[in-house]
């Protein structure tokens, strides 16, 4: 048994695996970043059995959380503990950039789950606090991809600069709205749909591959029947890709 750990901007993703795969219902518990909140996270795992196949996580916030935790860990479980970061090659996938360590080891996890699926070529789509596009081509060659605001950072902006306009929670979505927050809850979502199903069609366009999409990602769901696109719903894709890494090697 292994503890994956997908760490990102806002949330921080866990599951365990065995065999290649994640295991239980509740895959991924997940949980908003705060110390208070890292605690909490930390006292949830003093109750588990000390991962025998020690840990194996990513992260690209900042990096006194996973500090936090290599403490924590060295202190209660004495087990081995690894931080991936992007290899130039590794799990079947090649990544693009000259530097491929600056390219986030949550997407390049996310394109090797996409790999072990059997979607090459595919564009995967990762719904978070970014919302990040990555080309991959049916040999595991990583293409490139864009990375744009996700969900609430496009909201959270407006409201930071325009003092007229306020926060806003869960409601309906109506492209003609009559009142202020379900034009901005309605214009984000629809707004982030339409470059979301775009920028699909540019990168396909541009690798001239017809590329399967997969959608991953906190925001993976609300997005989904936005958009026009058949679409790979795939709720864990980092987690599931950490779990192929964690078995294959890495
Ligand atoms: N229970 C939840 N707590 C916080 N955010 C949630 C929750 N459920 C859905 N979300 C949405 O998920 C988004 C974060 O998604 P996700 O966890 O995939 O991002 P992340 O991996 O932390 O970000 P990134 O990797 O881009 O830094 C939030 O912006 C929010 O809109
Ligand atoms: C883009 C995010 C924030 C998405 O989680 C993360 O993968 C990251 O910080 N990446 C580093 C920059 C890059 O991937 O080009
Ligand atoms: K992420």
């Amino acid at each position: 048994m292994k503890l994956l750990l997908d760490i990102g901007n806002s949330r921080i993703k866990w599951a365990c695996a065995e065999g290649g795969r994640l295991v239980g219902a509740a895959a991924a518990a997940v949980l908003p970043h705060g110390g208070a909140v890292l605690e909490e996270l930390l006292a949830s795992w003093a109750v588990l059995q000390a991962p025998s196949g020690g840990v194996l996580g990513v992260s690209v916030a900042a990096p006194r959380i996973a500090r936090e935790i290599d403490d924590w860990v060295e202190r209660h479980w004495a087990c081995h503990l690894q931080w991936l970061t992007t290899p130039r090659a590794g799990g079947g996938i090649q990544i693009a950039y000259p530097q491929p360590a600056a390219l986030g080891a949550d997407r390049w996890a996310a394109m090797v789950a996409a790999r072990h699926r059997g979607c090459l070529p595919a564009c995967v789509v990762d719904c978070g606090t970014a919302v990040t596009l990555d080309a991959v081509d049916g040999a595991g060659r990583h293409l490139g991809g864009v990375i744009v605001p996700g969900l609430g950072a496009m909201r959270r902006s407006l409201t930071e600069r325009a003092h007229q306009l306020p926060a806003v929670g869960d409601g309906c979505i109506e492209a003609l709205a009559t009142d202020t927050p379900t034009g901005i809850r309605s214009g984000t979502l629809l707004g982030l749909a339409a470059l979301i199903d775009g920028l699909v069609d540019r990168l396909a366009e541009r690798s001239g591959l017809p590329l399967q999409p997969l959608l991953t990602g906190g925001d993976a769901a609300l997005l989904l029947p936005w958009l026009t696109r058949r679409y790979e719903h795939a709720p864990n894709l980092t987690l599931e890709g950490l779990a192929v890494l964690a078995e294959e090697g890495i």
